[in-house]
Formats: structure tokens, sequence, C-alpha cells
């Protein structure tokens, strides 16, 4: 029976990112509302994606209303694929991970030395084509370690070696870097906002820094992780290296720190940068209840991801927050203090993780009709 029930007429905003492997962003709102309609029939429910800057970000921006827009750009190993951004009245959205995501490597392989964001610099320059004034640059769920030199270099930046040729692609080439030539970038970034969007806040190198901590997700062994570190700190010192520790620099495996050294960007947590973008704060006054959750909630939800930061601006306003999620990894004390009510697991439902991913909807809908139990009746 109802345990918190908000005040009435209750008006629901589900503010929840995707769950990774199971549920895209938008598909969670719809299995949430199916679920709280089902005990509640009629009941007014607003569906607001949200994301961190991570791989989803563009989705969540188009979900919203911004118009989707597809490229044709090189991916981390230097295919040939299509990505998107988002763009609305002069503001562009553009996710990294769409053109050099981990996505975009068959299942098992990886390239951690060689993997290049070229495709991340394609995308700016069309976003820049398009007129951009405002680009929000989603940074994280990349498959590279290059310091974002892929996307300099196409943007017209040269990275050359000690004959004057230029390094290969990825991370590995930058131990051989002797001369970097930024005189023929883009000159338009000096006149738009670029804004890193990002999801963690390491610096470039060091134990904190983007080979050490992000590396091995994307392949590297410890020898790899040491070359990368290396060939980083390589690159920052003829760069700049007082950039390096700014936080977002170890963002995207260093592509943080490229858009942060050469780009005029600035740096800003993902999931702040997404909700204001996303028009949260106009959503969140018509609600008297916020359902977030994501995938895994974790010890890593309660540091910048979308969750906590929903969770964060809607107790701000005093209003109740619950949460949804495949799997649940926090104490109730630690929910307690993001700010989040209660959360409903669908591992609490399906014990079988494979059948719980599987069948990620329905059971999603099961979870939602206790929320609406518990909260709205
Ligand atoms: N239907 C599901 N049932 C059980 N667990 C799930 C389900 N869907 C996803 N998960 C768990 O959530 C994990 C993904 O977590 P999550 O969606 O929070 O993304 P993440 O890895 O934290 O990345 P990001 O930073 O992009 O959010 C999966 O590896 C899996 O363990
Ligand atoms: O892409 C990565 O390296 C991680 O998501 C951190 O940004």
């Amino acid at each position: 029976m109802t345990d918190g029930a908000v005040s009435q007429p209750a008006r629901v905003l589900v503010a929840a990112d995707k769950f990774k492997g199971s549920l895209t962003a938008v598909q969670v709102a719809e299995r949430v509302t199916a679920g709280l309609r089902r005990v509640v029939p009629g009941l007014a429910v607003e569906a607001l994606p949200v994301a961190d800057g991570g791989d989803g970000t563009v989705a969540a921006a188009v979900a919203t209303g911004f118009e989707r827009r597809e490229v044709q750009v090189t991916g981390p190993r230097g295919e040939s694929l299509t990505a998107a951004y988002a763009l609305r009245d002069g503001t562009a959205v553009v996710e990294m991970a769409e053109a050099s995501g981990l996505q975009h490597l068959p299942a098992g392989v990886f390239a951690p030395l060689t993997a290049t964001t070229y495709g991340s610099g394609e995308l700016l320059r069309a976003a820049l084509d398009a007129g951009a004034r405002t680009i929000v640059f989603g940074v994280g769920g990349s498959a590279t370690t290059d310091g974002g030199a892929g996307m300099l270099a196409a943007l017209g930046a040269r990275f050359l070696d000690a004959s004057g040729r230029p390094v290969p692609p990825g991370g590995g080439g930058l131990r051989d870097l002797a001369t970097a030539d930024l005189s023929g970038l883009d000159a338009r970034f000096q006149d738009v906002e670029l804004i890193l969007a990002s999801d963690v806040d390491n610096p470039l190198t060091g134990p904190k820094g983007a080979p050490a901590v992000y590396g091995p997700q994307k392949g590297a062994t410890p020898e790899d992780v040491a070359v990368l570190d290396e060939a980083l700190a390589h690159y920052a010192s003829v760069l700049g290296p007082e950039q390096a520790d700014l936080p977002g620099a170890g963002a995207a495996g260093g592509l943080g720190y490229g858009a942060l050294v050469a780009l005029g960007a600035s740096f800003r947590p993902g999931i702040e940068v997404m909700l204001d973008v996303l028009g949260f704060a106009r959503a969140l006054e018509r609600a008297t209840l916020v359902i977030t959750g994501e995938g895994s909630l974790d010890q890593q939800t309660l540091h910048g991801k979308a969750p906590a930061g929903v969770a964060a601006a809607a107790r701000a306003r005093d209003i109740e927050v619950v949460a949804v999620c495949g799997r649940l990894a926090l104490p109730p004390e630690a929910l307690g203090h993001a700010g989040i009510r209660r959360a409903y697991a669908l591992t609490a439902i399906e014990p079988d993780p494979a059948k719980c991913m599987a069948e990620a909807g329905p059971l999603l809908e099961r979870a939602a009709e206790s929320i609406a139990q518990d909260f709205l009746t």
C-alpha cells in the first residue's frame, strides 16, 4: 500500500538514463510510463530521457526535440561509418562516441594503441558547417586513447615525426611526435562556445589518468597502459603541459585535453550540462514525483552519473525521487545520501541476470507498477 503518497494531482517526470546493454533511455521512459498507467490509468507522465555526455547523449537530445543530423565519418579503426549529432536553434549536441565509441569495435576486438578520434573531429566540423554557435561536446564511452590528436588532425592540425611525416593514428603513434602545427586549425572555434560535457574529471596522465583508469576497458594491457601514458605525457609536453591536469583532460582517452588545449573548450560535468540542454528545470516545475535510473546503480552512480544529478536537482526543489535499475549495488543509506528514496531493481523481480537483460522491458513495467502502488495510490 501507499508508503510515500505524493501530493495530488500526481504528475510524474521520468528522467532516467539508458540501461546499457538492454534498454535505451527512451525505452526506459516508455516502459516505466506503461507500468505506472496500468495501476493509475490516465496518470500524467512526462518523459525526459537523460544522458551524461557519454553514449546515448545525442539520442536524449533528439528525444527532447533536437533535429538528428547524420554524417559519414571515420571510425576508430579508420573505417567509414554513419554518425549523428543533434541540432536546435544554433546549439549542437555532438557525442564523440557516435564517431569514436567502443560500440564501433566488433565484440572482443580492441585497438588500444591505434584507435583514432579523427571521426570526432569530422563530426565537430559538420556541426560548425551547419551553423552551430554553441557546441555541447559529450565525451566518454570512447574506444580511443589518442589525446584527441586524431580529432585535431581532422580539424586542420598537423602532428609530425622527426622526419616531417604525419605520426600514425592512435595514442601509440604519439611517441614519435616531434612537431605539432596548430596553425591550420579551423578558425571558427574562436567564435563558438565549445562545452566539454564529460562523465569524468580525471587528468590526462598518471595513476588517475586516462590510460591507467580507462585504458583497460579499451583492451590495453599493463604494457599498453605504460606506452600510452608515456606517449600522452610526451604529447602534452609538446602542446602544453598545464592543461593536462585540468578536470576532464583525461576524459575519452585524453580527447578532453585536446579540446581544452587547442579548441578553447570549457569543462562542465556532463549531467549538469545535459540537464540544462534538455530543459530539465522546466520539466521539474511540473513534477510531483521524479523517477530516475540507469542500468547499474553503484558507486560510480554517486560520482556524477545521471541519476545522481537528477536526484540532486529534484531534491533541491523538495520533489520525491525514486530510481529504477537493472542491478542495485548500493545500500539504502547511500541511496538516501544521493537523494533517492527507494530503488527498484529488475534483479529483485527476476534473479537470473541473463533473463533480466533479455526481458528487461516487461520486467521494468512490473517495477513501475510497484512504484505506482507505493507512491501513487
Ligand atoms: N536489464 C538489466 N538487468 C540487469 N542488469 C542490467 C540490465 N541492463 C543493464 N544492466 C547492468 O547495467 C550495466 C550497465 O550499466 P549502466 O547502464 O549504468 O551503464 P554504465 O556502464 O555505467 O555506463 P554509462 O556511463 O554510459 O551510464 C550492465 O553491464 C549490466 O550489469
Ligand atoms: O571514454 C572514456 O575513456 C571513459 O568513458 C571516460 O571518459
